[in-house]
């Protein structure tokens, strides 16, 4: 067996990019392409008109071509007579106009006789519509400068401007080469323990984006020697190569050897996490990049070094980074080792960006899909408080961003449809998570469900205790079906909350402070059952999906739960009651467009629609409001 790779390095970022960029020594080549074909590539060089545009004196106008001179005087009291052929002749717009003709009259201030003479009662002075050469290029000027891309119009330009091929930057070859063995290119393929290979297939995506030319190959086994046959020929046929997976610790993680057996490898390790085990290495003076499996290290070490890479094989400067201040919402913890790429969601609360930390892991793909901007903790710094000012890259337009109701709170799969009804951006982090949030002024709206176990109702007395003094309105959502959700075979198990005492089952939680962990302690301590006697209470998940999920993984595993994740996951459904699943905001935001819109989507008949379909809703007053009297 290949000895693992465990000493890996931890370099900074940036001096892990330079000191490859200098070891690597790109030097740019060119080709030509017809200028017809050349949209979207670089101009290697600036590119002069061969010919002015226009090349002859034309008509700007309909009408007649005459001598200006001819019609001096001529004046309603005065009209000038104009013979045809003699003093002028019929010309349309683009027409060569002939010498001694100096000007062009619409046809529509000629009054033409019955003797086919012409007669105008208003002088014209010389040139007068007409497009002299050279109006628009004129031969020898600049059209397009030297490293500009081309757009449409600078196609336009530069044929008007006689040219019929351009020099242009050569888009880099860019070998993809997907490894492991549990890596399938086709779902139909998919067996337990495979994945399909996503990963090449951004990368493709993101080649092509930046105007290089992306080669993929099928994914390759852990198979050393198979390996290196497959990187060599790679090398000789591109100009970079990108290596997924097999970067890390793995007892099967040959990447690194090869490289360093056929090249040499630069770097191995970066301080940047997610994307740490990150190799940079040169085969043939050609750069190998070793990027990680999982998908969001993959495609953050693709943005911070094969990005700059491709740019430099396209003679593009690479601009500083556009970074914007956000206030975090959720805490972050970072090593102090570590650069800390985040995923977060932004929109504008009152005036503050607010950041929104999405999932953290490096194999959620869809932190990345539904990200707005990237946050950056910086090495050194460890993690940031809600409420801290950290960096951030943005994804989107910030004008995008702006129009976004930003909601904190608790989930709900109701939220996905108004996500896909309006500009909503959705963190979860259960209903006392969201009433903090709307304090710390947050977010614009916080969907909670929050059961006040005196009177039995839900959200207002909640919204009066941590509220005080403050106008504060409830818009009203959904009714929805809480109850124990279990699968087919175990269904005879649980009927009541006293059953979740029995030996053989394990529960899953949600978390401190979400509604549905409320609602259980509330059940439990109605039948007087001490919460720690139940097998798995300490368990927490964060969704109702998740729980979901772990009661189809589990073994006689249950979980409370909304009867719409129960339906998702195919499982079965003990009620237990409907609550109210409502939504806090301050009044005076009630007014403001973003919100109204929301409400508008939630009132609407195609919400209502959606909902009932997934089961387990009512909906009775949703949209409605009720001002709260604190
Ligand atoms: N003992 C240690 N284990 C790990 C370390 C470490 O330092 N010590 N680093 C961890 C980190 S951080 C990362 S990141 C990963 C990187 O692992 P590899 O680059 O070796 O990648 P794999 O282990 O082969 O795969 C990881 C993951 O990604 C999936 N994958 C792989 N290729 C694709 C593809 N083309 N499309 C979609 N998904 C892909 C793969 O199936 C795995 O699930 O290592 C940690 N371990
Ligand atoms: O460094 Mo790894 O890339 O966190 O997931």
């Amino acid at each position: 067996m290949m000895k693992r790779n465990i000493y890996i390095d931890n370099m900074d970022v940036d001096l892990a990019k330079d000191t490859y960029f200098n070891k690597l020594n790109i030097n740019p080549t060119f080709e030509y392409v017809k200028v017809e074909n050349s949209i979207d590539r670089i101009s290697f060089d600036m590119v002069e008109a061969l010919m002015s545009s226009p090349n002859y004196n034309a008509a700007a106008m309909d009408g007649i071509a005459v001598v200006s001179a001819k019609t001096l005087n001529a004046s309603e009291v005065n009209p000038v007579i104009l013979e045809e052929k003699k003093d002028f002749y019929y010309i349309n717009t683009g027409n060569v106009i002939k010498e001694p003709f100096d000007a062009v009259i619409m046809i529509e201030d000629c009054i033409e006789l019955p003797d086919g003479k012409v007669q105008i009662i208003k002088s014209s002075y010389p040139w007068q519509h007409i497009r002299q050469i050279g109006e628009d290029i004129v031969k020898s000027e600049m059209i397009i400068p030297s490293n500009h891309k081309i757009r449409p119009i600078d196609i336009g330009a530069l044929l008007s401007g006689g040219v019929e091929s351009i020099k242009v930057f050569k888009k880099p070859k860019v070998g993809i080469l997907p490894t492991g063995t549990e890596i399938v290119d086709d779902l139909k393929n998919l067996k337990m323990g495979n994945i399909i290979d996503s990963n090449s297939r951004v990368f493709q995506g993101e080649v092509l984006k930046l105007g290089g030319d992306p080669f993929r190959y099928s994914p390759i086994e852990d198979d050393y020697e198979l390996l290196k046959t497959n990187i060599l020929k790679m090398v000789r046929e591109n100009d970079i190569m990108l290596i997924n997976a097999g970067s890390s610790a793995g007892s099967k993680d040959y990447t690194v050897n090869i490289i360093k057996e056929l090249g040499e490898t630069i770097v191995h390790g970066i301080a940047m996490k997610p994307g740490k085990p990150t190799i940079l290495g040169i085969i043939e003076g050609k750069p190998v990049i070793g990027l990680p499996g999982y998908p969001v290290s993959s495609y953050l070490v693709f943005e911070e070094f094969v990005k700059p890479l491709i740019h430099k094989f396209l003679g593009k400067k690479e601009k500083r980074e556009n970074l914007i201040k956000a206030t975090i919402a959720k805490r972050i913890v970072s090593s102090l080792k570590n650069r800390e790429l985040i995923r977060v969601n932004l929109g504008e609360v009152g005036d503050k960006l607010i950041a929104t930390p999405l999932s953290s892991g490096a194999g959620v793909t869809m932190s990345l899909v539904k990200a707005d901007g990237i946050g950056i903790i910086p090495q050194n710094v460890e993690g940031a408080e809600a409420g801290e000012e950290i960096d951030v890259k943005l994804l989107k337009p910030l004008e995008e961003i702006k129009e976004t109701v930003v909601s904190i709170g608790s989930h709900d799969l109701i939220m996905d449809i108004l996500g896909d009804m309006t500009l909503l951006s959705s963190g979860h982090v259960g209903s006392m998570g969201g009433i903090m949030a709307m304090r710390r002024g947050e977010c614009h709206i916080a969907p909670i469900h929050l059961l006040y176990e005196k009177t039995g109702e839900y959200n207002i007395s909640y919204i009066k205790k941590y509220f005080k003094g403050k106008e504060m309105s409830l818009i009203k959502g959904v009714k929805r079906l809480q109850g124990f959700m279990i699968k087919k075979e175990d269904k005879e198990l649980v009927k009541t909350f006293r059953d979740l005492l029995k030996e053989e089952i394990s529960f899953v939680n949600r978390q401190r402070g979400a509604g549905t962990r409320v609602l259980l302690d509330y059940h439990l301590k109605l039948e007087g059952i001490d919460p720690q006697s139940i097998n798995g209470y300490n368990r927490e998940l964060n969704t109702h999906m998740a729980v979901a999920s772990a009661v189809k993984d589990g073994k006689k595993t249950v979980g409370l739960g909304i009867y719409s994740a129960a339906k998702a996951m195919d499982l079965d459904f003990v009620e237990v009651t409907y609550e109210d699943y409502d939504f806090l905001v301050e009044t005076s935001m009630l007014e403001d467009e973003k919100i109204k819109s929301f409400i508008r989507a939630l009132s609407s008949k195609a919400f209502e629609t959606r909902v009932l379909s997934l089961g387990g809703y009512k909906l009775i007053d949703a949209g409605e409001i009720i001002h709260i009297e604190s």
